[in-house]
């Protein structure tokens, strides 16, 4: 056979498969229809169902059969289920914007493109604006790998009233952007505080001269440079792209695994998936013995914790506060057990919620 032959041969088997692959796609979304109306009818209006996605990414994950991998094949069926979604009701998710910031990165890889993000100003008015039931979810940054916690995010969780109901990392990479093309024209970097602090070692080494300046998140810095020649921002490609900029030099963070981790916000938490996560918040006794007391329960019922950390209470009553993520559902019988346990040994407790672990 000729290469034109069996290069033909072979495409039109590749548009018999695009048939059919159209043909179950708009199927599924027919029943992503039925269920809809299914729950309507019951007076459900949980459309969106975060631990059954969790659900059926895991098992994609776990039959995928290659030659893709993993992580192209969840994210082409994290697409088909942010479209069948989409039918049933369109989410709104607010995000830590401009633009181009990794938390919008974040959200999309969470939901999917099919839904609209709304970019806010600050974590603050993403609490408010998810409170106030404008926007579905909210996604905002809780830890990266390098740097440690985003202690904003924390502090907002003492005073409001949502709950945790998804998380999602996102590998970062840190590119220098300006209007330049030369290191030597740029007497100014601006970023967000965490992103010059992970990018520190290469300033240093680069650009020793230069001032750091850090504004409200990578992609307003992206913004302000694209105004103001002979500076530069730390920020995403994404952000690069948006703003018009180039590259002066790529992947410049000082951590090549550098991670952020992101929470969903909403206003209830998520029912079992079957590999969850629970975040609590904890203030125990100021005495000798305390942070023990705390962490025996958790001990005593055989349950994991993946993060502790603490933070100042600022409201008087208790000097610090510790945010707390364990491995395991509120409802699964050994943490509820050990949830009621703590509760006698702790000053206050407050579960911030149960979620799917990450998939993506
Ligand atoms: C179809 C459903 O609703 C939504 C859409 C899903 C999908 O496309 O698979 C999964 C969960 C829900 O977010 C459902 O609850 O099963």
């Amino acid at each position: 056979m000729s290469q034109e032959a069996e290069l033909s041969h072979v495409r039109e088997r590749i548009d018999a498969i695009d048939h059919q692959l159209m043909d179950l796609i708009a199927e599924r979304a027919a029943c992503a229809r039925q269920v809809a109306l299914i729950k309507s009818k019951a007076g459900d209006h949980q459309f969106y169902r975060p631990e059954r996605e969790a659900q059926i990414l895991r098992r994609i994950k776990a039959e995928n059969p290659g030659p893709l991998d993993d992580e192209e094949m969840t994210r082409l069926f994290r697409e088909i289920m942010s479209a069948c979604l989409a039918l049933e009701q369109p989410l709104a998710v607010a995000y830590l914007g401009p633009a181009g910031t990794f938390t919008q990165t974040a959200a999309l890889k969470h939901f999917g493109h099919s839904v609209s993000t709304v970019p806010l100003g600050t974590i603050p008015e993403i609490f408010r604006e998810v409170e106030a039931g404008s926007v579905h979810f909210g996604v905002v940054p809780v830890e990266n790998s390098t740097e440690g916690v985003v202690s904003h995010t924390l502090d907002t969780f003492m005073t409001s009233p949502l709950f945790i109901c998804g998380e999602v990392c996102v590998r970062i990479h840190h590119h220098l952007l300006s209007l330049e093309s030369s290191l030597a024209s740029i007497h100014s970097v601006y970023s967000h505080q965490q992103s010059l602090a992970q990018c520190r070692g290469w300033l240093d080494q680069n650009l020793p001269h230069a001032e750091r300046v850090p504004v409200a998140s990578n992609a307003e810095a992206a913004r302000m440079v694209a105004e103001r020649p002979g500076t530069a921002a730390v920020a995403s490609d994404a952000a690069a792209e948006i703003y018009g900029l180039g590259l002066v030099a790529t992947r410049i963070e000082d951590e090549p695994d550098n991670t952020t981790r992101f929470l969903i916000i909403g206003r209830a938490d998520a029912p079992i998936s079957g590999h969850d996560k629970t975040s609590l918040l904890l203030a125990c006794r100021n005495e000798a013995g305390g942070l023990h007391a705390m962490l025996t329960p958790l001990a005593d019922h055989k349950i994991s914790m993946t993060r502790i950390e603490s933070r100042p209470s600022r409201r008087g009553v208790w000097d610090y506060v510790f945010f707390v993520d364990i491995i395991g559902h509120r409802e699964n019988p050994a943490v509820a057990a050990a949830l009621d346990h703590l509760r006698r040994e702790t000053l206050f407790l407050k579960v911030l919620g149960s979620y799917p672990e990450a998939v993506l």
